[in-house]
Order: structure tokens, then sequence, then C-alpha cells
């Protein structure tokens, strides 16, 4: 009989084992079916671990990505006014449709490429300044569109070009934080500041133009004025006024000789005017606009020491508000209120702590940060507070300055300075009463000397600071209580009783 015998081989699966006396067959059959689970839970095991692996290694890749992408916050000691941003974010993600942002910075030529898909401009081309380059530049040398909007012009990019001598480096006037000024004449003689945007945070072109509408529709005598802006291919440029004697750091800091050309009164009427164009972006404007940059390069002044307020709305312009971007507290480092730069919480409250600072340099002519001063007057807040707790108020006042303010205004204009500096931002006064309490200590000074200041201009710009609001116009009862107010917060801060 041979081993292939279907009936052999039936007999032997047949025979019963040890097993249980179970039937061969049964027990081969349990083993195969053993095997096979086993094989597919090995199979399963091994499928769950690949997929745990890969998971948890793009996971760590993603974070080693994260990580890199959060810059450390540099805090430079020897530079104080530079711009500071402290990054709390993680790496930009860019929303489709958003045009993407070349930035080429180089040291020397510093460009900046918007890299347009949506107007056509070629991506990565560095800013060409010459008339030539203008076709490429405007995309396709397409017409300029005639600007629909009430206020302001739609400049072309070769108007600007032709204004500033092909934005050449004679013509940077300064360079900011969002971008490059250029001095220019346009063909009818005005006198302009062009401001080419060094980056557009990712904003369309659309949204742009209506935010530079909304900031362009301010008017007020001390904020300087947004002539009209130019949108061209990768260009963002922003064409102000021309402010022609500088700005109050170049004064307050530059070289300028053993005697200020700011006297006292000059010195009151920047901060009065400064605070007045603030005071119209708190409360004379709906929605209001916090400045977020208030520090003295931004308050441009004129030839009758006028001043005007710069940057104003840039920052919204500018989208940095915009958490898919990057959430920063933008400021410049010895300005920035303390909770603002803390928790990036933003309110008007925060401007009125920045022109607390800029009243304290205005007086005593110190930059907010100083290093190179000894440790206890590095800081220019710490050291004012300690002068003025030890009764040497007197001494603060800035050695370039010929004819000293008489005690009494000086007084009042610390103790203003230190109610703005309020550590609680709640207790902080609002713009319109520290024009008040600017404008009584005005009448308080007893310096005849008024220079430049009309006398009768001084009730007309208050009714500018809030159209149909009587914010500063306050009768005299009104005017003797914010006396008395200054007296009891001089008594809360514990200031030299001479004070109150
Ligand atoms: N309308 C203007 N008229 C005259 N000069 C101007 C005008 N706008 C700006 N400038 C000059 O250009 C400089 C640079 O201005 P910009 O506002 O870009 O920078 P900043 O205020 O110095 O710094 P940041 O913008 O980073 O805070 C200013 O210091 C000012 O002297």
């Amino acid at each position: 009989m041979s081993i292939y015998d279907g009936s052999f081989v039936n007999n032997q699966l047949s025979k019963r084992t040890s097993i249980f006396g179970l039937r061969l067959w049964v027990v081969i059959g349990i083993v195969v079916g053993v095997v096979i689970v086993l094989i597919l839970f090995l199979l399963s095991l091994c499928i769950t671990n690949c997929r745990r692996r890969s998971s948890g290694g793009a996971a760590s890749k993603r974070r080693r990505r994260t990580a890199a992408a959060v810059p450390a916050v540099e805090v430079t000691p020897v530079v104080n006014k530079e711009v500071m941003e402290i990054v709390h974010d993680t790496a930009p993600v860019v929303p489709q449709g958003v045009p993407e942002i070349q930035i080429d910075m180089g040291k020397v030529e510093h460009r900046v490429v918007f890299s347009d898909r949506a107007t056509g401009a070629s991506s990565g081309e560095s800013r060409g300044t010459s008339a030539a380059d203008t076709g490429s530049a405007g995309g396709s040398g397409a017409l300029p569109e005639v600007s629909h909007l009430g206020w302001g012009r739609w400049y072309t990019l070769r108007e600007l070009e032709i204004a500033t001598n092909g934005l050449t480096d004679e013509n940077v006037i300064g360079e900011g934080g969002y971008g490059i000024v250029y001095y220019g004449v346009l063909t009818d003689n005005t006198r302009i500041a062009v401001k080419n945007l060094l980056n557009n945070r990712g904003q369309a072109e659309r949204e742009f133009k209506v935010e530079v509408e909304a900031i362009g529709r301010v008017r007020h005598k001390n904020l300087v004025r947004l002539l009209g802006y130019c949108v061209e291919g990768a260009y963002r440029m922003l064409v102000y006024e021309y402010v022609d004697n500088g700005n109050l750091e170049q004064w307050l800091h530059g070289d300028v000789g053993d005697v200020s050309p700011l006297t006292w009164d000059i010195r009151m009427k920047i901060l009065l005017g400064t605070a007045k164009g603030l005071g119209y972006l708190h409360e004379g404007l709906e929605p209001k606009v916090v400045h977020r940059d208030i520090k003295a390069s931004n308050i441009l002044v004129d030839r009758q020491w006028n001043a005007k307020l710069s940057d104003f709305g840039l920052a919204k312009l500018l989208n940095s508000e915009n958490s898919y971007i990057t959430t920063r507290v933008m400021g410049t480092f010895g300005y920035v209120a303390p909770e603002y730069a803390c928790t990036g919480m933003l309110n008007e409250k925060s401007d009125i702590y920045s022109f607390g600072i800029l009243i304290m340099e205005i007086i005593t002519g110190r930059s907010p940060v100083e290093y190179s001063r000894p440790p206890g007057e590095i800081n220019l807040v710490d050291w004012l507070k300690t002068m003025v707790g030890n009764r040497k108020s007197e001494e603060v006042v800035d050695p370039k300055l010929k004819e000293r303010p008489v005690s009494k205004a000086l007084k009042r204009v610390l103790l203003v300075a230190l109610r703005c500096v309020d550590p609680d931002a709640q207790k902080r006064p609002k713009m319109g009463h520290v024009i008040h309490m600017l404008e009584s200590e005005d009448l308080l000074m007893g310096n005849e000397q008024r220079t430049g200041r009309e006398s009768s201009g001084s009730h007309h710009d208050n009714k500018n600071i809030h159209a149909g609001g009587d914010l500063v116009n306050k009768p005299p009862e009104a005017a003797a209580s914010d006396t008395n107010e200054i007296s009891s917060s001089a008594s809360k801060q514990n200031l030299p009783a001479s004070w109150r």
C-alpha cells in the first residue's frame, strides 16, 4: 500500500493521539490555526510599532523646527533706541492667497521685495531704483490705477522715483523698523517724505489700501499728514508731508553744543503738541488708535517747534497684531509699559506710559535707558523717582537748559510724568486729562517767553482734539480740582510736602 493511497492517509489522520484523545487531523488543524493567529498578531504588533515610530519622529521633528523658529529675546545693552520685538510665538504660518514676503537685508543695501503673486511681480527681484527698473517692478509695466479714495493720492512708482532721485541713498533721511524714509520733491514742488515699507507682514493689497485709507483720513495739526501711497508690483510706499526740522531725539540727544536750542518753553510746546496729537488718536477717533511706539524719534518738529507725531497707525496698517503671523510686543526699549511688555495686553494706557517717559526725557535730556551711567542712574524712571523722593527735583533738569524753569512749573510737569508711568495702568490719567494738566501747568508757569506760541492758538487746538467733545476746555473750578488731584497724587507717591 502506498502512502499516497487516500484511504491510508485518511486512516492515519483519523487515528487518535495522546492529546486528549483527539484525532490527528484535529490536532494538526489546531496547530495550524494557532500559528496563523500568532503570525497575524505579530504582524499587527509590527504595524502598530512602525506607525508609532514614524509619527513620533515627525512630532520630534516638528518640535525641533518650532524650537528653532522661536528666536531668543535679544536685548543689546549698547544700543537703547532700537525697536524691540519680543517674539512670543512660533514660526509664521502664511495663509493661502497671501503674498509671500522676501526680505533681502544687506548691510548697505537694505532692500526688501514683496513676492506678490497676485500682482504679478517677479519673486526675488531686487529693488532697482532707477527709472528703467520701474516697468519690471510695476508688474508688466501696468498703468497705475486711479485712487478711488476720497482723501489722498495714489502715487505711481515712477512719480516717487522722480521725486526722490530714483530712491537714491543721498535722499535717505532715516531708517526705522518699518522701512527706509526718503526725502522727495514732487513736480508741483511739494516736499514729501516717502517711506518704502520694509515688510507688509503678508498683508494683501486690498486690505493694505483699506488700512491706508483709514489712517489717511486722520487729520490733526500735531499728526504727520499722510498724503498718499504707492502700491505697485512689489512695492508698498507711504507718502507723508515733509516735516522740515528733524525729530525730537536729534534735538535732545544730538550734537547741539553746550546750550540746547530747546528752551523750557519750546520743550513744553512740543510736549503739549504731542499730547494733543495723541489725545486725538485716543479720544477723537472711533475706533481709537493706540500708537504703540511713542518716543522722541517719532516726534517730528517744524521750524516753529510744532510737534508732529509720526508713525501712528503703522502698527495696525502693517498688521503686526495679527496672530497668525506672530504675536509681538512692538515698541522701543525703555518706553514700553511694563504690563504690555509682560502680557502683550495693549490699550491706550501703554501709550500714556510711553508719554510719561517722553516727559521725563524732555525735562532731563536723558534717554530712557543709558548704560553708560552709574548703576542707579541707568533707568530714567528709577533715577527720577529717587531724585524726586530725595527732594532733588531741581537737579534733574537738563544741564543744557540755559534758563531753568520756575520750580512750581517743573514740579507740576514732573508730577504729570510720574502719574503717567504709574505701574498700575488703571491709575494712569487719560490723555485729555494729561493735556489739561499740562495746560494748567502752562498757565501757572509764569514764564513770559512763550516761544512761537500763539496765545489764541491754545483754545483752537483744544477743539481739534475731540470733535464735539469738551476734553480740555474745562472751567476754572475743574482746573482747581485737578490741582488738588495732583497734590493728593503727590502725597500718595510719598513726594516731598513742598510739592503739595
Ligand atoms: N514725514 C517726515 N518728514 C521728515 N522726516 C521724516 C518724516 N518721517 C520720517 N522722517 C525721518 O525719518 C526717520 C526714520 O523714520 P521712521 O519713522 O521710519 O523711523 P524711527 O521713528 O526712527 O524708528 P521706528 O520706525 O523704527 O520706530 C525719522 O527719525 C525722521 O527723522
